[in-house]
C-alpha cells in the first residue's frame, strides 16, 4: 500500500457549531522553514533526536523506525513476555514472523530504505535480548552501518549482558538505547522475573532480581558516561510494581536517562504467559494516564510508544511488515535513497511550518484566563495532520488539553469501523467503549450515523478540522469551548 505523502493543503468546511469557515491553505512564511528545537530541549539534543521517532514524540508524526527480528535468545524470563518466532497475528513485543541471519537482515533493511521514505532508525528489539544475542546484533549494526550509513542505530535490552558491550556500541555509533527497567528493589523484581541466567548459572528469586538491578544499574551509568542517549522502558502491572515506578523513575533520572516510557501490561490468556495465564490485569487507559502525569517532571516521558512486534516496519501504528517478509524481497537487491532524500527535503519545509503552528496553539490554550481540561482523540496517518476517515482508522491519537499545554497523552487501538464500503455496529460498539474519557473526536471525514451514535455515548465528534494540524485545531476548539482568545489564523 502506497503511504501518504505529506499533506500541504488543507480545506476547513465547518466549525463544531456547524458555521461554514473559510477554506484556507498552509503557506510557508520564509520564518517558519528552518527547524529549530522546541522550547524544552536543547539544540543538540534535538539534533540526535528529531529523526528518531521514538525518542521524539514531534519526529513520530515523520519518521518510521524498522525492527530486524535477528536476537531471539534471551538470558532472563520476565512473567510477561512469550517469544514467538512464527507468529503472523499477535500485535505485542517479543514476536516476530520469521527469524533473520545478519545477511537476511540487511537485504531487508536496503528493501525497507528503497521503498519506505519516512525510515530513519533501524532497532533491534529481540525477539529476545540484542546484547545477550551479541554477535548477531553487532554482525547486523555492522552491515547496514556500511550500506546506509544515515540510518540511526536503536537496541533495546533487559540490561543483563548491556554492561559487557557498552564501548562496542559507542564505537559502532549507537546513539540511542533502551533498557527495561520495572523496579529498583529485588523484592518487587522477584515478583516480576522467575529466573535469569548470567555468568554461565541460573539465579532465581530475591538473587536474581538483585543481580539484574545491579546490572542495569551499571549500564545506565555506563551509558551515561558515554553519553548515549538512554531510553528506560517500564512495564506497569498493577498491584505489582505500579506505586513502585516512582520510586523507578527518580533513580533513572537520577542516573541520566534521557526518557522514561512508561507501557501498559499486555496480559492476554492467549498469548501464553504467566500472567496471562494467572489472571493479572493490565492497567486501564486512564490508570496509566494517571501514573503518567504523577511522573511529570522527572525524566522526559514517553506517551506514543506503540509497544511493536520484534520485526515492526514503518510509521509508529501503521505497521507495514507484510510487506517486507522474506518472499517479497530479492536476493541481489541494492539500496535506493532517492524516495527517502526527497522525503526529508518535503519534512523540512513541513516541519518548521508544523512547530510555529504548534507554539501558537499551545500559546493560545496557555494563556487563557480559564478552562477546564478536556480529552481530544483524533484520527491520523501521519504528518501531524487530522487526515484519516473515522471509518479507516485502526488507533485513536488522544491529547489532553488544558491550560497547562496540549499534550499527547496515548493512544488507543481499535478495529477498522468501515470494511468494503460499510460500517459494523459491533465494532462501532467497541470503537465507543475504547473511547472511553474522551470528550471529542476529530477526524478527516465521518458518516451522520456513527456520529450521531458517538452523540449519544458522550463523544462529540466532527471533522470540521479535517487536514488541519493537530494541535491548531485543538487550540481552536479549546477556545470554542471555553471561550479564550481564538487564535489568529497562520496562513
Ligand atoms: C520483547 S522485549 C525485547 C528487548 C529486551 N529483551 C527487553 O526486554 O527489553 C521489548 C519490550 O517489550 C516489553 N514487553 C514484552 N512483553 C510485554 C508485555 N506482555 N506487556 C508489556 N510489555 C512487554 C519488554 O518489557 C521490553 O520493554
Ligand atoms: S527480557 Fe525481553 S525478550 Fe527476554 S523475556 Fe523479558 S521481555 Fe522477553
Ligand atoms: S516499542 Fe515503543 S519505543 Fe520501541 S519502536 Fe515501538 S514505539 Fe518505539
Amino acid at each position: 500500500m502506497p503511504q501518504p505523502m505529506i499533506q500541504l493543503e488543507t480545506t476547513r468546511k465547518a466549525s463544531l457549531d456547524g458555521v461554514p469557515r473559510a477554506a484556507k491553505s498552509v503557506g510557508y512564511a520564509p520564518s517558519s522553514c528552518g527547524l529549530s528545537a522546541p522550547d524544552d530541549i536543547d539544540p543538540a539534543t534535538w539534533e540526535r533526536i528529531k529523526d528518531h521517532p521514538c525518542f521524539s514524540q514531534e519526529a513520530h508524526h515523520y519518521f518510521a523506525r524498522m525492527h530486524v527480528a535477528v536476537a531471539p535468545a534471551c538470558n532472563i524470563q520476565c512473567n510477561y513476555c512469550n517469544r514467538k518466532y512464527d507468529c503472523a497475528n499477535e500485535s505485542r513485543p517479543g514476536v516476530a514472523s520469521e527469524k533473520l541471519t545478519p545477511d537476511q537482515a540487511l537485504r531487508k533493511v536496503i528493501a525497507v530504505a528503497s521503498e519506505v521514505p519516512q525510515l530513519s532508525v533501524l532497532g533491534i528489539a529481540g525477539p529476545g535480548d540484542a546484547c545477550y544475542d551479541w554477535k548477531k546484533t553487532k554482525a547486523t549494526f555492522e552491515r547496514v552501518a556500511r550500506e546506509i550509513p544515515d540510518i540511526k542505530l536503536c537496541i533495546s535490552t533487559n540490561g543483563l549482558a548491556l554492561p559487557d558491550h557498552v564501548d562496542e556500541l559507542a564505537e559502532m555509533n549507537v546513539d540511542h538505547v533502551t533498557i527495561t527497567i520495572n523496579m529498583v528493589d529485588p523484592e518487587v523484581g522477584a515478583k516480576i522475573y522467575p529466573w535469569i541466567f548470567y555468568g554461565h548459572r541460573r539465579y532465581t528469586g530475591i538473587e536474581a532480581a538483585r543481580i539484574l538491578h545491579e546490572r542495569q544499574m551499571l549500564g545506565l551509568e555506563m551509558l551515561k558516561k558515554k553519553d548515549i542517549l538512554t531510553k528506560i522502558n517500564s512495564v506497569m502491572i498493577p498491584g505489582v510494581n505500579d506505586a513502585h515506578l516512582v520510586e523507578v523513575n527518580r533513580w533513572v533520572r537520577d542516573r541520566g536517562a534521557f526518557m522514561h516510557n512508561v507501557m501498559p501490561l499486555i496480559s492476554e490468556p492467549s498469548h501464553g504467559t504467566y500472567y496471562g495465564l494467572t489472571g493479572q490485569r493490565g492497567p486501564q487507559p486512564l490508570e496509566l494516564e494517571a501514573l503518567q502525569d504523577r511522573l511529570e517532571g522527572g525524566a522526559k516521558l514517553m506517551r506514543h510508544c506503540r509497544q511493536c512486534r520484534a520485526d515492526a516496519v514503518g510509521l509508529l501504528g501503521d505497521d507495514r511488515r507484510r510487506e517486507f517478509t522474506r518472499d517479497h524481497i530479492s536476493s541481489d537487491i541494492t539500496y535506493n535513497a532517492s524516495k527517502r532524500h526527497a522525503y526529508r527535503q518535503l519534512v523540512a519545509l513541513e516541519r518548521g511550518d508544523h512547530l510555529a503552528a504548534r507554539k501558537d496553539a499551545i500559546t493560545a490554550v496557555t494563556s487563557a484566563e480559564s478552562g477546564g481540561r478536556l480529552h481530544v482523540a483524533v484520527t491520523t496517518k501521519g504528518g501531524g495532520r487530522i487526515n484519516e476517515h473515522f471509518g479507516h482508522a485502526t488507533e485513536l491519537q488522544v491529547y489532553a488539553v488544558s491550560q497547562k499545554g496540549i499534550n499527547l497523552v496515548g493512544h488507543r487501538k481499535v478495529e477498522q469501523y468501515c470494511l468494503g464500503g460499510w460500517g459494523e455496529e459491533a465494532t462501532l460498539y467497541n470503537i465507543i467503549s475504547a473511547l472511553e474519557g474522551i470528550d471529542i473526536l476529530l477526524c478527516a471525514k465521518i458518516g451522520d450515523s456513527p456520529k450521531k451514535q458517538l452523540a449519544e455515548a458522550g463523544v462529540r465528534a466532527t471533522d470540521a478540522f479535517g487536514y488541519d494540524y493537530i494541535e491548531t485545531a485543538i487550540g481552536e476548539l479549546y477556545a470554542a469551548e471555553f471561550g479564550v482568545k481564538p487564535l489568529v489564523a497562520t496562513a
